[in-house]
């Protein structure tokens, strides 16, 4: 077996792999497919062969950047297109293409790895854990009334005061740039999103509405007239139903706005939108409760470590105090006990002979490390071990976040 980076002269043999692993056709390209294909970073995919030359297994990465807690910009590999044709599993081609793409990653200083998993059994071997999470949130429209915000004051509060910009209804294929723009706001101060690349706007690359496939987008611009967020929706899939891809908003209040706005769409029965961050407040905004149904829940980013101290002195922190982990890396062969220390919003990771206080996997380090998961539950789960009784309650408060990480870009 060989594994060997690509070329741009690869590109149709590693597709062609890729659709063979996941029992697809390649798709045409008016849908869209053939778009998405184009935005490959050839330099960073990786061909199995086998011993006579032929392709068994495809994995690439793209360039992103992952916003960190405390809004700290790092750059990441997106790993995506991993498969392995059915003829030649279970005969450890993925390991070996996963010890070539992390080893990969580490010679290009890249201390975090990301991915979207299609089943959530296969990357936990190999040192991911889920990090963030999405959920989908459905609402019929007769019980889509927004509730007065009863707060003494609230009208003035960024997240609920009155709406003094503006919803201009424009079509996907017309705005790209004013989108993108919008998106890379967002994305900055948003904990675990990640950065779309030109190219993917340009080449029109990726899911709506990025992608080619005809959408309304609801764009919200500010009291001045400058873009601050959007909505990119359809109708009609299944009757009568619109369907949000995603709100972009740069503030609470503009997310609001955009939600009035399509919970007010006429000749509508129901509302649904596709990615809502788990702990938003917006079921807690309609007037009744139960009306805002959670369709879907799924994780969505998972986290690799490659290296801890690194990954651990790079975000931010809420609150002082120190830890020591014992984390056990079995993919890479790799232990290391760590102590971190967090003073005024910042760590200091060095290593230590110190008793620990957390014994923990690398990916159960990467499902904590953006504050989307607590300690804790991995704690009660059993995949974590506590040495004391506060062990847990220290690690909850020093992960804890100011603003929980969600992610919404599809790769
Ligand atoms: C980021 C992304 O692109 S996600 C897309 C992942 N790709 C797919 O889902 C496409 C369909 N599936 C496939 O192509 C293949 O089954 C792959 C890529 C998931 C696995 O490839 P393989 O070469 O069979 O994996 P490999 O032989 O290295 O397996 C390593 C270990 O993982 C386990 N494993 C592999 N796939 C799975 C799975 N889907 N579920 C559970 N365990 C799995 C194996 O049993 C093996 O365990 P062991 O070490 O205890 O024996």
């Amino acid at each position: 077996m060989e594994i060997r980076p690509t070329t741009d002269e690869d590109r149709d043999v590693f597709v062609d792999t890729v659709h063979a692993a996941f029992g697809r056709f390649p798709e045409t390209p008016t849908e869209g497919g053939g778009l998405w294909w184009s935005a490959l970073e050839m330099d960073r995919c990786l061909l199995a062969l086998t011993a006579d030359g032929r392709p068994v297994g495809t994995a690439g990465a793209h360039s992103f950047e992952l916003t960190l807690p405390g809004e700290t910009i790092v750059p990441v590999p997106g790993v995506t297109a991993v498969g392995v044709v059915p003829s030649h599993r279970r005969r450890g081609v993925l390991s070996a293409m996963m010890r070539h793409q992390l080893a990969g990653s580490r010679a290009n200083g890249e201390f975090l790895s990301v991915l979207l998993a299609s089943e959530a059994t296969i990357y936990g071997r190999f040192g991911y854990g889920p990090a963030t999470y999405t959920q989908e949130l459905t609402v019929p429209r007769h019980r889509a009334a927004l509730a007065v915000p009863r707060a003494p004051g609230a009208a003035d509060t960024a997240a609920t005061r009155a709406d003094d910009g503006s919803v201009e209804v424009l079509r996907s294929a017309g705005c790209g740039e004013i989108l993108e723009e919008v998106y890379d706001r967002y994305r900055r101060a948003q904990p675990g999103a990640l950065s779309r690349p030109h190219r993917w706007w340009a080449l029109r690359a990726g899911q709506p509405p990025i992608s080619p496939a005809p959408r309304y987008v609801a764009l919200h611009r500010d009291a001045d007239g400058r873009p601050d967020g959007y909505a990119s929706y359809s109708l009609g899939e299944p009757d009568t139903t619109l369907t949000v891809d995603e709100i972009i908003a740069t503030d609470d209040a503009v997310f609001t706005a955009l939600a009035r706005f399509v919970l007010d769409h006429d000749l509508v029965t129901q509302v649904v939108f596709k990615h809502v961050p788990p702990q938003h407040p917006l079921r807690r905004q309609l007037a009744d409760f139960r009306a805002g149904k959670v369709s879907g829940d799924m994780d969505w980013l998972w986290v690799r470590l490659l290296d801890v101290p690194r990954a651990l002195t790079a975000r931010g922190w809420f609150a002082d105090g120190e830890l020591v982990l014992d984390v056990e890396d079995p993919f890479l062969g790799e232990q290391g006990r760590h102590l971190l220390t967090v003073r005024d919003g910042k760590a200091d990771c060095v290593p230590t002979d110190r008793e620990p206080d957390l014994s923990l996997d690398v990916s159960d380090l990467g499902s904590v490390y953006l504050g989307g998961t607590a300690p804790s539950t991995l704690v009660r789960a059993g995949h974590v071990r506590a040495h004391s009784p506060d062990a847990a309650t220290l690690a909850d408060t020093l992960f804890r976040t100011d603003r929980a990480p969600h992610c919404l870009h599809w790769f």
